[in-house]
C-alpha cells in the first residue's frame, strides 16, 4: 500500500524503476534473525535474488551471511563487507577462475556439485598449498512443487550429486588430501509454499546424513538451502513471512547433535516484498476483445511474468480511489508478444500517464532486467 504522500513523490520522477521500501526490508530481516537465533541457526541471504547496492549494505548491517553463484557474486558479498568467513559457493559451473578467487578470499566453503568439480578444487587448492573447505551439494530428489522452472531437487535436475554417486563421491574425498569435507548442502527449489515440503525434505537429509557418517564422513555443516515461498496475492496482508513456522518445521524435523551447525540460504523470502516495479502507462488501447494498458516497463524490467507466467499484483496506484473499473491486459512496450504482466486484470478506469504498481518484485526482478531492445538500465529509488 502506497501513501499519497509517497505516489506524490513518485509523480514527478522518471519511469520505470524499482522502489525498494528499505524500512520493510529491515523489519523482515529483523523477524527472521530473530526466529533462526531461537534454534542457533545461520542464515546466508542469496545474493542471486537482488544485489541492489542499498538492499545489500542493508541486509549486510545485519550480520548475516552471503550465499553466492558466481566469482561476481562471492566479490560482490566482500566488497559490500559480508565476512569472508560466512560466504558460500554454489553452482554446478564454477570456472577455474571462480574457484581460485573464491580459494584466495578463504571463504566458509564451496557448495560442490559433482564428483569432477571436487577433483578440480582439490587440483586448483593444492597449487596454492591450501585446504579447500566444501559441503556435498546433494540432489535428494525431493518434489520441491513449484514451478517446474525453479525445481531443483529431482534427479531430472542438473544440480548435485545424485544418491547412486555416492559411494563413489566417499571413495574420491578419501585420495583428495587439499579438500576437507565439512557437511553437506540441499536447496530443492525456489517459491515453495507448501511447507510440508521442508519436513519432507528434512526427513530424507536425516536418511542421507545418517548414510555418511555410517560410510565415516562426518558431518558438521548440514545447509538446507533456501526456497521458502512469499505471498505474491497479498503483498500488505503478508509483508512479512512466517519465519518462526518455517524455522520450526527444521528444528521439530531436522536430527541435528549439538556440535551440527545447520545452515539456511534465503534469497526471496527477505527481499520479494519490499521491491515494486513502478511504471507509467503510455497508451491505452480499447478493443472489441481486449483492452490493453501499455507500460513503459516490460519484460526486460521484470521478467517473471514472460518466463514462468508468475503472478505480481498490478495496481493503478494513480486512481486508488476511482470505482469505475475496465479489465486491461496490462503489457510492456518489447517486441514479443510474451511481454505481457497480466491478462485481464481489473483496474480503475486508467489513462495514459497513471503510474502502476506491480508488487511483490524485489526478488528476481531487477537483478534479471536486461537491455534487449536496447533498453535503459533500470533506476531504483528508495523509502526509508
Ligand atoms: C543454491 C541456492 N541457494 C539458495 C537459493 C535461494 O532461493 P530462494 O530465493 O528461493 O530462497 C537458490 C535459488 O533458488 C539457490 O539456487
Ligand atoms: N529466478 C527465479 C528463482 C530462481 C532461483 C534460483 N535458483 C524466480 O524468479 O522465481
Amino acid at each position: 500500500m502506497f501513501s499519497n504522500e509517497l505516489i506524490n513523490k513518485f509523480q514527478p520522477l522518471e519511469t520505470p524503476f524499482y522502489y525498494y521500501d528499505l524500512s520493510l526490508l529491515k523489519s523482515t530481516l529483523e523477524a527472521c534473525k530473530t526466529a533462526s537465533a531461537k534454534y542457533n541457526f545461520h542464515v546466508h541471504y542469496a545474493l542471486k535474488a537482488n544485489f541492489d547496492a542499498r538492499v545489500l549494505e542493508t541486509i549486510r548491517s545485519f550480520n548475516i551471511g552471503a550465499d553466492c553463484v558466481s566469482g561476481g557474486e562471492v566479490k560482490r558479498a566482500i566488497e559490500t563487507g559480508f565476512s569472508n568467513k560466512a560466504v558460500v559457493f554454489a553452482g554446478v559451473g564454477k570456472s577455474d577462475a571462480e574457484i581460485n578467487y573464491a580459494l584466495d578470499q578463504d571463504i566458509f566453503c564451496f557448495n560442490v556439485e559433482s564428483i569432477q568439480e571436487l577433483e578440480v578444487i582439490n587440483g586448483l587448492a593444492a597449487a596454492k598449498g591450501k585446504t579447500a573447505k566444501v559441503a556435498l551439494r546433494i540432489n535428494p530428489n525431493v518434489n520441491a512443487y513449484t514451478h517446474k522452472y525453479i525445481t531443483t531437487g529431482l534427479e531430472e535436475n542438473k544440480f548435485g550429486i545424485n544418491q547412486w554417486e555416492f559411494d563413489k563421491v566417499v571413495a574420491a574425498l578419501k585420495k583428495l588430501p587439499n579438500i576437507q569435507c565439512l557437511g553437506l548442502h540441499f536447496h530443492i527449489g525456489s517459491q515453495i509454499t507448501d511447507l510440508n515440503v521442508f519436513k519432507s525434505l528434512c526427513i530424507k537429509v536425516n536418511e542421507i546424513v545418517t548414510w555418511f557418517r555410517e560410510h565415516h564422513v562426518e558431518i558438521n555443516v548440514i545447509n538446507v538451502g533456501g526456497g521458502l515461498g512469499v505471498d505474491y496475492y497479498h503483498p500488505d496482508t503478508k509483508s512479512i513471512i512466517d519465519f518462526e513456522t518455517y524455522f520450526k518445521i527444521f528444528d521439530s524435523f531436522l536430527e541435528r547433535s549439538a556440535i551440527q551447525e545447520v545452515h539456511f540460504e534465503l534469497g526471496r523470502a527477505l527481499v520479494a516484498n519490499c521491491g515494486s516495479l513502478i511504471s507509467r502507462v503510455l497508451y491505452v488501447k480499447n478493443g472489441q476483445v481486449t483492452n490493453f494498458a501499455i507500460l513503459d516497463a516490460g519484460m526486460t524490467e521484470l521478467m517473471r511474468p514472460a518466463l514462468y507466467q508468475a503472478y505480481h499484483k498490478i495496481e493503478n496506484i494513480s486512481k486508488a480511489n476511482s470505482e469505475k473499473t475496465k479489465n486491461y491486459d496490462v503489457v510492456g512496450p518489447i517486441c514479443e508478444s510474451t511481454d505481457c504482466f497480466a491478462k485481464a486484470v481489473e483496474l480503475p478506469e486508467t489513462h495514459r500517464g497513471d503510474l502502476i504498481a506491480i508488487r511483490t518484485a524485489g526478488a528476481y526482478g531487477e537483478v534479471m532486467a536486461s537491455n534487449y531492445n536496447l533498453r535503459d538500465k533500470v533506476k531504483a529509488v528508495y523509502g526509508e
